[in-house]
């Protein structure tokens, strides 16, 4: 039997389709979904919730003259799909194929790009009022999730959409799931939102009831109207929305496609914002995503009849889970210790410490910069509180960072997983300016591990310490190490000399001390004696070291995987600078000044000269052309 999604092109491909052509396309679209993401690995939860909400916004609306903005963007496959990316659609986050976000220089549909969420209303209000002001007429739709509207920005944005009462259209994409099970009391209006009895009912029943009685005193009647007063605030759905200035409709069926049109259809000829609250089920339409939809929310290659994740055996544990067992043996020793997460539980390895310490353990939602703050205010009371939060995330709260910690020196740790290159999720997740954006910052210290066993090391050392710290790793199974049942505190600023070498010093940090090991290696056999430092600390650095290293042998190559600009190796270059060690040649190996693309980790790491063999042959044409000191 043909396909129907063999003839889609264009949005304009499904105008003129009927209601069982649509549904019949959404089965399609859910089979390709699945079939690709399996193969692809992906966000494949949020998309077969979106299905037909985005065969619904292409009926009625038309990109790209009309604009909609896919909040985080995870969501936005579909969209891909009915928007001339069919054809290359398995090529979804693969090198040089199809990004899994939105991307404006992937095609003129993707109207703003996204990685990070809560952004939407905000971008959508900014294109609607540049419309406004060119007197141009189209749509602006945002489409938000229920775990994106618990962040700041989507509340600033509503604020100020509702004072200006500009036209754009706000859908809330209500699945009851952020990454794991929404939280919070916005969370919890929603739920009540979808379940309870509409307020015209109550108030008829109240009525009834009042007419049942006989005779009511003058000050019953008057409570009673005070009642119903309030029951309003209750009952009526969206009153929040309303009064925050927006026209709201729902809750709907999210699946519903005829309901979806009808309300879109009314949204579109009202004055002023408008929030439209869908109902949807993340992961319709594949039984184990239904199952379990934070497993798929964003997944790895999977068996399609099983589900089953398809892993590479014997791999070592991942940073992460070293990290979820350390945090959770440090707990039981200390009670101060508290953990933190924004909204990301499972990604961050927080869960056995949620089970173990309930009272200690705080979901914030998707809301760093309250996450960093409130992390402070633990602080100052005695607390450990232990941020975990993605690299890429935590960029989100440099100023709580700077300004409510760091300024007032307090405790608070910051374990930065996913630091470095991320891989398939590609410029807008890869953890790779922490380094910069953190090492300017007064009395913070940032340590980075070799391995897993210096991620325990680092993390007992960090509790003990009465600092700000940051301890950034990357994404993935560390090395292999062995993991040692007692932690050793680290010497504060103290790298560790590895290998001594006559010709040059690679100071390496986390997870680019293996590589250089490796470099070394080949290095030798060249006949070149490369000395190797796991440099432990980015801030503060060990002063004494580097000056041995200068006065050995004049050659430094610092190697990390952050940018080149003000990371590890700038800070490197200006510590021999400010001790006027000016005969020393410094070479700087890292990414270079330009957001990094999507691809496999080691891919990119290869491509960029940070493996074994691209570190080493730096080395070697940066001695050829500079030789070294003799
Ligand atoms: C600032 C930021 N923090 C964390 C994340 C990680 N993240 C991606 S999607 C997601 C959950 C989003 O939930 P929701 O908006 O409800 O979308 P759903 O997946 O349920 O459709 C989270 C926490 C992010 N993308 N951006
Ligand atoms: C969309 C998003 O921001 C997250 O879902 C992210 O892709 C998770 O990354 P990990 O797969 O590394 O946990
Ligand atoms: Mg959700």
């Amino acid at each position: 039997m043909s396909r129907l999604l063999d003839s889609i092109n264009g949005p304009q491909d499904i105008k003129h389709y009927s209601l069982a052509e649509l549904e019949k396309l959404a089965e399609e679209i859910r089979e390709l979904l699945i079939l690709t993401v399996a193969t692809t690995g992906g966000h494949l939860a949020p998309n077969l919730g979106v299905v037909e909400l985005t065969l619904a916004l292409h009926k009625m609306f038309d990109s790209p003259k009309d604009k909609f903005i896919w909040d985080v963007g995870h969501q936005s496959y579909v969209h891909k799909i009915l928007t001339g990316r069919r054809t290359n659609f398995s090529t979804l986050r693969t090198t040089n194929g199809i990004s899994g976000f939105p991307k404006r220089a992937e095609s003129e549909h993707d109207a703003f790009g996204a990685g990070h969420s809560s952004t939407s209303i905000s971008a959508a209000l900014g294109i609607a009022l540049a419309r406004d002001m060119s007197g141009e007429k189209y749509n602006v739709v945002a489409v938000i999730g229920d775990g994106s509207l618990t962040g700041g920005e989507a509340y600033e944005a509503l604020n100020h959409t509702g004072h200006l009462g500009v036209n754009l259209t706000v859908i809330l994409n209500d699945n009851e799931m952020s990454i794991a099970k929404n939280v919070g009391a916005i969370s919890e209006y929603l739920a009540k939102m979808r379940t309870a009895p509409t307020y015209s009912k109550v108030k008829r029943d109240i009525d009834f009831l009042l007419r049942s009685i006989p005779a009511i005193g003058e000050s019953v009647a008057k409570a009673v109207d005070r009642l119903k007063g309030s029951l309003k605030y209750l009952l009526v759905p969206g009153i929040l929305f309303e009064e925050l200035g927006f026209t709201y409709f729902g809750p709907i069926d999210g699946h519903n496609i005829p309901l979806i049109l009808d309300v879109l259809t009314k949204a579109k000829n009202i004055n002023g914002p408008v929030i439209v609250h869908i109902v949807t089920h993340k992961g319709k339409g594949y039984l184990p995503a239904e199952i379990n939809p934070g497993k798929f929310h964003g997944v790895g290659p999977f068996c399609v009849e099983t589900g089953e994740i398809i892993k590479s055996s014997g791999a070592p544990p991942s940073y992460t889970q070293v990290f979820g067992n350390a945090i959770v043996k440090l707990a039981e020793r200390n009670p101060n210790i508290v953990a933190i997460t924004a909204a990301m539980p499972d990604g961050t390895g927080l869960r056995n410490f949620a089970i173990k310490f309930p009272k200690r353990f705080f979901d914030v939602g998707i809301a760093e910069q309250h996450a960093v703050t409130m992390a402070a205010g633990l602080a100052t009371q005695g607390k450990i509180p232990i941020v975990s939060v993605y690299s890429t995330f935590i960029q989100r709260a440099y100023d709580q960072i700077l300004h409510d910690v760091c300024l007032q020196n307090l405790p608070v740790i910051f374990m930065l997983d996913r630091a470095g290159i991320v891989g398939e999720d590609g410029a807008t997740h890869h953890g790779v300016f922490d380094y910069s954006f953190l090492r300017h910052i007064p009395n913070i210290v940032i340590m980075a591990p070799k391995d897993e066993n210096e991620l325990q090391n680092m993390l007992y050392t960090a509790t003990e310490l009465n600092a700000p710290v940051a301890i950034r790793f990357p994404r993935g199974s560390g090395v292999g190490a062995e993991l040692q049942s007692e932690y050793t505190k680290l010497e504060i600023g103290k790298a560790e000399n590895l290998s001594s070498g006559k010709d040059v010093v690679l100071l390496a940090v986390g997870a680019l001390v293996e590589p250089c090991q490796k470099a070394a290696a080949i290095l030798a056999d060249k006949g070149i004696a490369a000395g190797v430092v796991n440099s432990r600390f980015i801030k503060p650095l060990d002063g004494q070291l580097i000056r041995q290293i200068a006065r050995d042998t004049g050659i430094i190559v610092t190697v990390e995987d952050n940018v080149i600009t003000g990371g590890f190796g700038s800070a490197v270059l200006e510590y021999t600078n400010s001790q006027h060690l000016n005969w020393v040649k410094v070479l700087r190996l890292g990414l270079p000044d330009k957001f990094i693309e999507h691809g496999p980790r080691n891919y990119l790491l290869n491509k960029y000269g940070l493996h074994a063999q691209g570190i080493a042959d730096s080395v070697e044409t940066f001695l050829s052309q500079f030789g070294a000191r003799k």
